[in-house]
């Protein structure tokens, strides 16, 4: 009898349960159907809310740090920033030592006769075993990238399609380099080719969201109409925005030592912006809406321009768009109470990227 009076309650719960894990299985087996951009890794059903943690804001800002690594250690080696081999190798410090290193100031580079100050302070050991340690590190992916045998499903990206596959390619089909450099030296130029994409591809981007996080809260009403847009291949406001953070706050401002030929304007020049200051993203849509950053239009060149332009254009527009869409797409974002936009500390730090001193 007793059993009886349970079994109304047993029907429901088993239909309940039913349902669920359909639903559940049917979100699963949707959400595979696209090829995400990188995520934390998250629990089912909480996601990631666990990591949010006492400071949401702190734990939010840490992300597109940790992803800006993520997504290059895929492109380049096919692996993922949290497996074993980097963390085995302390990988996240070394590219903090390597930035403070590249942005540092080294008297060296301007009095070549003050080498000695150069090992006195402490300079060049640093930077020796920095990039020994990359050498190794890199190294040891390449030999396991090589290796016919390794355990293929932990790659992620398709082979053909990782930095490593084409650097092994381009040696096997012996691609004439023998134009730009001697071909015999490539294979010691691999480690700082990677190297140069990590340095390269992980500040920037990071740099780029920062800022363009803090003028949108900033700018309630810009931030509001670039989350009017729902569309992702149809981002047209969203597109402007990314134009206008270029152009207030490139990364890379002073590029890459480089011999100008003859005098130009770049970026924040009043002679060719209007209110150049002004975090304006309208302007794009106005008499500068021809304007571009792929290295025609010399006001406004983050990324360069002329053959030595960065040749990440548009791999590392691609990750802004979608870092700033998912920002925008999932959350709000307003200052916390009490703090006003004139606040904050919008002071540039010197170096061979500009990032907020306030970082
Ligand atoms: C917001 C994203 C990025 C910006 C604003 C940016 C900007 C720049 C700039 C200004 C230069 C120097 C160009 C010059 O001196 O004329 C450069 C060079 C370079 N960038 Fe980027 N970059 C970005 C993302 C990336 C990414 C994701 C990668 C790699 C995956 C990358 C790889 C490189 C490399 C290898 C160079 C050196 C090119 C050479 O010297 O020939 N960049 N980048």
């Amino acid at each position: 009898m007793a059993f009886l009076s349970w079994q109304p309650f047993l029907l429901f719960a088993s239909i309940f349960l039913e349902v669920f894990l359909s639903f559940f299985m049917k979100l699963k087996s949707e959400k595979r159907k696209f090829n995400l951009p990188p995520n934390p890794p998250k629990l089912p059903i909480i996601g990631n809310l666990h990591q949010l943690g006492n400071m949401p804001h702190l734990s939010l800002y840490k992300v597109p740090k940790l992803y800006a690594n993520d997504a290059l250690c895929r492109v380049a080696f096919g692996r993922n920033f949290f497996a074993g081999e980097y963390n085995q190798h302390g990988f996240q410090k070394m590219l903090e030592e390597y930035r403070a290193l590249l942005g540092g100031f080294s008297i060296r580079d301007f009095f070549p006769s003050m080498e000695f100050i150069y090992s006195l302070t402490g300079m060049k050991s640093r930077l020796q075993d920095t990039f020994q340690r990359f050498d190794k590190l890199f190294d040891q992916l390449l030999a396991k990238h090589g290796n016919p045998k390794r355990e293929k499903d932990k790659d992620l990206v398709r082979e053909s399609l990782r930095f490593c596959h084409v650097m092994h390619s381009m040696k096997r089909i012996e691609i004439p380099l023998s134009h730009i450099r001697d071909k015999n030296k490539f294979k010691s130029e691999d480690s700082s080719f990677l190297l140069d994409v990590f340095a390269a591809g992980t500040n920037t981007n990071f740099i780029t969201l920062d800022w363009g996080m803090i003028e949108l809260i900033m700018n309630p009403k810009v931030m509001e109409t670039t989350q009017a847009e729902s569309d992702l291949p149809q981002l047209h406001y969203m597109k402007v925005v990314i134009k206008e953070i270029f152009r207030l706050h490139p990364p890379a401002p002073v590029l890459l030592p480089r011999e100008s030929m003859e005098e130009v304007n770049i970026n924040g020049d009043p002679e060719s912006w209007e209110n150049p200051d002004v975090f304006e993203p309208e302007r794009f849509m106005g008499s500068c809406s021809t304007i571009d950053f792929k290295g025609q239009h010399f006001e406004l060149i983050p990324f360069g321009a002329g053959k030595r332009s960065c040749p990440a254009i548009t791999f590392g527009t691609a990750r802004i768009e979608l870092a700033l869409a998912q920002l925008l797409h999932s959350f709000d974002w307003e200052l916390p109470p009490g703090v006003t936009a004139k606040d904050l500390d919008m002071t540039e730090a010197f170096g061979i990227t500009m990032h907020r001193i306030a970082n």
